[in-house]
């Protein structure tokens, strides 16, 4: 059964954060999403999930200077001590809301040393993060960003991401299938969510190239939320786009997954 959730980062931003759980709830979601939660207390976030009647399904570790271009600290062999603060602010926070599962960024690699040193500093500090999320009964996303929008990212395909979490010989890290990257560096989605099945413990969905709502573009979500569904898969899909205008004027296509208003 296809689930959606909204990503609060990219939805609703006409609205400042807080206010976005609001605007979800009375859109129909029942679940949402979000990148960076760390500028308000856990309680104020709690709050706005709670009075929405709203679950949280993923998110992301700090990642740095975002506007700066920073994409979080992984794979970087200069960042460790910003990395395991990170990690630990995230356990933190995904435990007081309620969250199974974090985002963990790899960081951009352009000007560290060579690709294996990376591998080793992203191997050593994987097994360190999933243990610390395990203690806590959480899991580790792993997400491949596509090299257009995030140039120099550490990992930009689902096939070699895979092969390093299976390095890791830890059942909580699991492959975040964003539907967008995974287009644009990728392809083949229909047959990738088949082989790929029990890899991706998150998914998300934006339409490709522009990534506005999935109702345009190149793909066909009917066929990708049939697939998914014949995977099993029954996560919340993070709605993780730029609306084209008002959020809520191009959730027409999101009607069949969405709670009817009180
Ligand atoms: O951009 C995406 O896609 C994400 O999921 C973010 O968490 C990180 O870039
Ligand atoms: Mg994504």
């Amino acid at each position: 059964m296809t689930r959606i959730a909204a990503n609060l980062s990219m939805l609703f931003t006409d609205a400042p954060f807080l206010d976005r759980f609001d605007r979800a709830g009375a859109a129909g979601f029942d679940t949402v999403e979000f990148l960076f939660p760390y500028d308000h207390p856990i309680d104020v976030v709690k709050t706005r999930l709670d009075r929405n009647g709203l679950r949280l399904s993923l998110i992301n570790a700090p990642a740095g200077d975002w506007t700066a271009g920073e994409r979080g600290f992984a794979a970087r062999p200069s960042k460790r001590a910003e990395f395991r603060a990170s990690v630990e602010q995230a356990i933190t926070y995904a435990t007081g809301l309620g969250c199974p599962r974090i985002h963990v960024m790899s960081g951009i690699t352009a000007g560290e040393p060579d690709r294996a040193a990376c591998e080793a500093v992203w191997t050593e500090n994987l097994r360190e993060a999933a243990d610390m999320a395990a203690s806590a009964g959480l899991f580790i996303s792993i997400e491949p960003l596509n090299s257009r929008d995030v140039p120099g990212y550490f990992i930009a395909h689902q096939d070699p991401t895979l092969a390093l979490i299976q390095g890791l010989d830890r059942r909580n890290v699991m492959l975040q299938f964003d539907v967008y990257h995974t287009q644009i560096m990728d392809g083949d989605i229909i047959r990738r969510i088949e082989r790929l099945k029990g890899a991706y413990g998150h998914v998300q969905i934006a339409g490709v190239p522009d990534r506005h709502e999935p109702d345009t573009g190149e793909l066909n979500y009917a066929e990708i939320f049939a697939a998914f569904d014949r995977t099993r898969f029954d996560g919340p899909m993070g709605c993780e786009y730029n609306p084209r205008g008002r959020t809520e004027d191009g959730l027409g296509w999101a009607a069949p997954y969405l709670r009817t208003p009180a």
